[in-house]
This record gives C-alpha cells, sequence and structure tokens, in this order.
C-alpha cells in the first residue's frame, strides 16, 4: 500500500493529538515489572507497536519473545531476563537480526549470565539463562554504540545482589536517554549516582508507584517539520508535552527556532509559531537526539539551508542504515548528504520536483520525516503503516491538518 498527499490549506492551524513517548513508556514497563507491581499503574501507556509488544511479553511471559522490530524492546527484555528468566530465547525481524548487542551480552556474560547466540555471534536470537551469582559488580562498555545496553544494565543493577558500577569507555551517545532511565528508575525509588564516565547503583528495592507517560517529542518533531515547510504563517498547538522534560528530543525546539520556528511553552501543551527568518546554513551535533535526525534533515533539504552534522554514526544501525536511506531519498528531491568520515554535509535542493516517491525501508521515521514535505509538492509514501512502530495515529493527524491521503494499493 501507498498513501499519496496532497494538500489542500496552505496555512497550519489547529491542535494535533502526539502519542506517548515509547521510550518512557518501555523503561516504566520494565521497571514496574522488576518492581512487581501492576502495569494497570502505568497512566498514558504508548500505543506505539514497541510498547504494546513489551507490555505483551510481559504479560504473557512467552518461552520466545519476539520483539519484532523493537530496539528497546530486544535490548531492555535482555537484560530483564538475564534476572528473572528461565531459559528463554529472545528474537525478533529480520532487521533486529542484524542489529549488534554483542557488548550487552558481554557485560551481561561478565556479570554471571549464561547467554548463547542462535544464529550469528554478536546479534540476536539469544537464549538466556538467569545470573545465579554474581561475578562483578563493576563492567566496563562503550558509550558509543547504542545507550539501551547501558539502560537495560541500569535497570536491572539495583535488584544485583552487589550492586552494578558501569564506566563508559568512550564518548557517551544518546546521553539524555541514559538520563531518562537514571530519572524513571528514582521515580520507582532507586538512586544511583553518575560521575564522569562512571555510574553506580548500589542494591536497592523498587518500589511499585503510580507514573504518568508524557507526549513524545520524538513524535512532536514531525509537526515541526511540517511547520516549517508550510508556505505561510500559523500555528499548532501540540498538548501533553513540556518543556522540562525526560525526553532529549525536546532539543527539537532549539534546532526549529533556527529554521524559523518559535516554541512557546504554555502550561499543558506547546505552542509553534513560523516566523519569517531562518538561518541558511546550520551546524549541528545529534549525538544527543539520533532520532530528530531524518526531520531536521528534510526540512533543510526543501527550505534552502545547508546542514553541517556530527553525531550521526548510529543512524546505520537503527531500524534500517538510516545514511544509505536518507541518501537515497534525498537524492529525489535534488538534496546531497555527503559523507566524510565522522562528518555529514547535506547540500539542499536548489530546484524540487513537482511530485516525489518515497521509499521507507520499514522504517517508521523514513515515513514521517518526508511527510511535510507534501506542503511543496505531491508526495507519495511507500508502506505507510510502518508509523505504527511509535504513532500509530500519525496520518490522522495529517489529515487533521489539511492534507487529503488518497489510499493506493499496489
Ligand atoms: O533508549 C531509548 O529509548 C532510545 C535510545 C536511542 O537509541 P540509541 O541509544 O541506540 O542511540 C534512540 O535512538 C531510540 O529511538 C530510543
Ligand atoms: C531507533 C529507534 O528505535 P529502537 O532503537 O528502539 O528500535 C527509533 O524509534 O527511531
Amino acid at each position: 500500500m501507498k498513501y499519496r498527499l496532497k494538500r489542500y490549506n496552505s496555512r497550519l492551524k489547529g491542535t494535533v493529538t502526539l502519542e506517548s513517548s515509547k521510550s518512557e513508556s518501555n523503561r516504566a514497563l520494565i521497571i514496574n515489572a522488576l518492581a512487581g507491581g501492576e502495569a494497570t499503574r502505568i497512566a498514558n501507556l504508548s500505543n506505539a507497536r514497541d510498547t504494546q509488544t513489551m507490555l505483551s511479553l510481559l504479560q504473557s511471559r512467552p518461552e520466545v519473545y519476539d520483539v519484532k522490530d523493537a530496539g528497546t524492546t530486544m535490548r531492555f527484555l535482555t537484560a530483564y531476563l538475564a534476572i528473572h528468566g528461565e531459559g528463554e530465547t529472545i528474537t525478533g525481524s529480520e532487521r533486529m537480526k542484524n542489529r549488534p548487542i554483542g557488548p550487552l551480552v558481554d557485560s551481561l556474560r561478565s556479570i554471571g549470565a549464561q547467554i548463547e547466540y542462535l544464529e550469528k555471534d554478536g546479534y540476536p536470537p539469544l537464549r538466556i539463562s538467569k545470573i545465579e551469582h554474581q561475578q562483578t559488580n563493576e563492567i566496563s562498555i562503550k558509550g558509543n554504540i547504542s545507550s539501551q545496553y547501558i539502560s537495560a544494565l541500569l535497570m536491572i543493577a539495583p535488584q544485583l545482589e552487589n550492586g552494578l558500577t558501569i564506566n563508559l569507555t568512550t564518548d557517551i551517545y544518546s546521553l539524555p536517554y541514559i538520563q531518562m532511565t537514571l530519572d524513571l528508575m528514582r521515580a520507582f525509588d532507586v538512586e544511583s549516582d553518575f560521575e564522569g564516565n562512571t555510574v553506580s547503583v548500589k542494591p536497592q528495592a523498587y518500589e511499585p508507584t503510580k507514573y504518568a507517560i508524557e507526549g513524545d517529542w520524538s513524535g512532536a518533531s514531525y509537526w515541526y517539520g511540517f511547520m516549517a515547510l508550510s508556505p505561510e504563517k500559523g500555528y499548532l498547538n501540540l498538548p501533553d508535552i513540556r518543556n522540562y522534560s525526560t525526553q532529549g528530543d525536546k532539543e527539537i525546539a532549539n534546532i526549529m527556532y533556527q529554521l524559523g520556528i518559535t516554541t512557546y511553552f504554555e502550561p499543558g501543551k506547546v505552542k509553534l509559531m513560523k516566523r519569517n527568518e531562518r538561518v541558511h546554513c546550520l551546524k549541528i551535533d545529534f549525538r544527543d537526539c539520533p532520532d530528530l535526525a531524518q526531520t531536521v534533515m528534510v526540512a533543510a533539504a526543501a527550505s534552502d539551508v545547508k546542514l553541517e552534522m556530527v553525531g550521526l554514526e548510529s543512524l546505520k544501525i537503527k531500524e534500517t542504515d538510516r545514511i544509505a536511506a536518507m541518501q537515497a531519498e534525498l537524492n529525489k528531491i535534488g538534496a546531497q548528504l555527503l559523507e566524510n568520515k565522522s562528518e555529514w554535509t547535506l547540500i539542499p535542493s536548489v530546484n524540487l520536483p513537482d511530485e516525489v516517491e518515497i521509499d521507507t525501508y520499514e522504517d517508521h521515521r523514513m515515513a514521517m520525516a518526508f511527510a511535510p514535505l507534501c506542503f511543496l509538492m505531491d508526495v507519495t509514501i511507500c508502506d505507510p503503516m510502518v508509523v505504527e512502530k511509535s504513532y500509530p495515529g500519525f496520518w490522522d493527524e495529517v489529515e487533521k491538518i489539511g492534507v487529503k491521503i488518497e489510499k493506493i494499493n499496489n
């Protein structure tokens, strides 16, 4: 199936509904399970497929845990099963079988878990036998591959007999996600100590707690994308997100300010408004907010803004190789994404086409990042239901802001 998007408004106005954060939801579900709480104590749980998969696996306790394409679900459950499992297998989609998990497995093995690779060394599927006797309470792990390994280890740390100290041996990527993990642990009464490159958690008990999940700032980024490309001034209200969020992706407000969008933080919502001016060249470090990169690249490519970027390394091991996918799809609108070692340059389009068909590579963020182009051209999005991974209601909201969606069966 494909969706052809045609806008019939040139001015954005109104309110869109965001999904709840899947990152917060998946942490809350694991911590709540570790605390022995009922999942019903978590309010506003995300409808994202990644979260619903986590919820159903924690409730059904199957022999084979199939996480589909959810990275957090894979990494968090691997650590969870290393202390509460009974020899289960964990697997996922074909892509998941090519997303590395070696650093997490090595860490859990050195703590005392027995983990077997069932297909390819370093990758899922895994068979996990839980830690019977803790071998060490200090481990070293790279901080620049996936923060999800570190979050996974931290969440089980208070339930290890001797606690855990984690030394991060490299620069730290996706740091706000580690801080989000520690914040959620604190909400369930567990303290930690994070200084320099070392995080320590003493043995402690989680306290079952009622917790309400916030709206998803990563999902909010797509509305900034629409606002950036809308031809006229207007406004959009985004309820249920706030400035003092645990989510690093709130950085989209600062990035998009430079592309001409002002964010007003009001009680219970934020309001986006478009200004007239924007910069023409922008340097961005995406190390702390990798999930924003695709949105910002599309907005810049279509509005004559050159980007000089660092911190994109982890994009190659996400739902798809996002660098390769962006290079191919940005080319279709006349923009170029150039890679030079650990630096990337986006050369914006000088001549936008009248129409474009975007392939989405089983990546929800490809579909949502390119959708705002419909304010400038006719856009066809292939495999549009990929959005269900994080934002199942996304297309309903797109229709609400004045875009007609024609469904094409292929
Ligand atoms: O912990 C999390 O909730 C996430 C961490 C990030 O992954 P990496 O740490 O692998 O960069 C991010 O890209 C992902 O969407 C969600
Ligand atoms: C990378 C993502 O998710 P995950 O790693 O949890 O699959 C994402 O949502 O963009």
